[in-house]
């Protein structure tokens, strides 16, 4: 049997949500970040990538990227739209999205890429490594998180969406502050997550949360 013919002009390009983070630990304002943007863009499936040395959160020592990538892992492990890469986190060296993009790129070359970002990220983009490039790379979008203001800092015409997703007032460094000091963390992360922060013993050391 032939393959089937394509409609319209071409093949249909499949579209890929890209979702950035270091996830120490990855939370729900995460995932339904995610969710929300694979609804409304009509996304074939999301990319969950841990960053490997996240160079701008060096206040603080970050936990182990294969801690974090585990963590990811269980976290998506349900949704079978979700699929976690470890590109930043086998690359060497800070972790910058112009490489992440050009690596997925080189790995989808029949997709659309749309990155996602939250409104405090989306804010400090100018900071990124060859900011410039990125709008070249993907498609940006950039969502709602409760304590930020959602505005464009000057991205390219055309190169950013702007969505708003369902509220949720989570953030790592509220769940770190929480297990430090023996509060829990239930529903705020996936069940999973719980277990597996308390079976490696993360976040316990309050100096180290913040
Ligand atoms: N509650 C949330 N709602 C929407 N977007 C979020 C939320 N939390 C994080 N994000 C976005 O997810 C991406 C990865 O975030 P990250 O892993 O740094 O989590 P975080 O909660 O901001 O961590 P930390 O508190 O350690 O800075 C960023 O683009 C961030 O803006
Ligand atoms: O490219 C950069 O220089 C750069 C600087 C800071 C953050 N980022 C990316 O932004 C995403 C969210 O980062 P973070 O640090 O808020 O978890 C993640 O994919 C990072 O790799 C990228």
């Amino acid at each position: 049997m032939g393959e089937q013919p394509e409609l319209g002009d071409g093949p249909v390009k499949k579209r890929i949500g890209v979702m950035g983070g270091t996830f120490d630990p990855i939370h729900h304002g995460h995932l339904v970040a995610a969710s929300e943007v694979a609804s409304q863009f009509h996304l074939d499936e999301v990319i969950f990538v841990p960053t490997g040395e996240p160079w701008q959160k060096d206040r603080r020592p970050v936990s182990p990227a294969e801690d974090r990538y585990l963590m990811t892992v269980i976290a998506t492990a349900s949704n079978p739209q979700f699929s976690v890469s470890r590109i930043d986190v086998d690359r060497k060296g800070p972790t910058y999205t112009t490489d992440t993009l050009r690596d997925l790129r080189a790995e989808h070359a029949d997709a659309d890429l749309f990155f996602i970002t939250g409104a405090d990220a989306l804010s400090q983009i100018f900071s990124w490594r060859n900011a410039e490039e990125l709008f070249d790379l993907a498609h940006f979008i950039g969502v709602t998180r409760p304590g930020h203001t959602l505005s464009d800092p000057g991205l390219p015409e055309g190169g950013v969406s702007l969505v708003e997703v369902p509220a949720l007032a989570i953030s790592s460094t509220d769940c770190r502050v929480r297990v430090a000091s023996g509060e829990p963390v239930w529903y705020l992360v996936p069940d999973g997550v719980v277990r597996y922060i308390d079976k490696r013993r993360l976040y316990l050391d309050p100096s180290s949360t913040n």
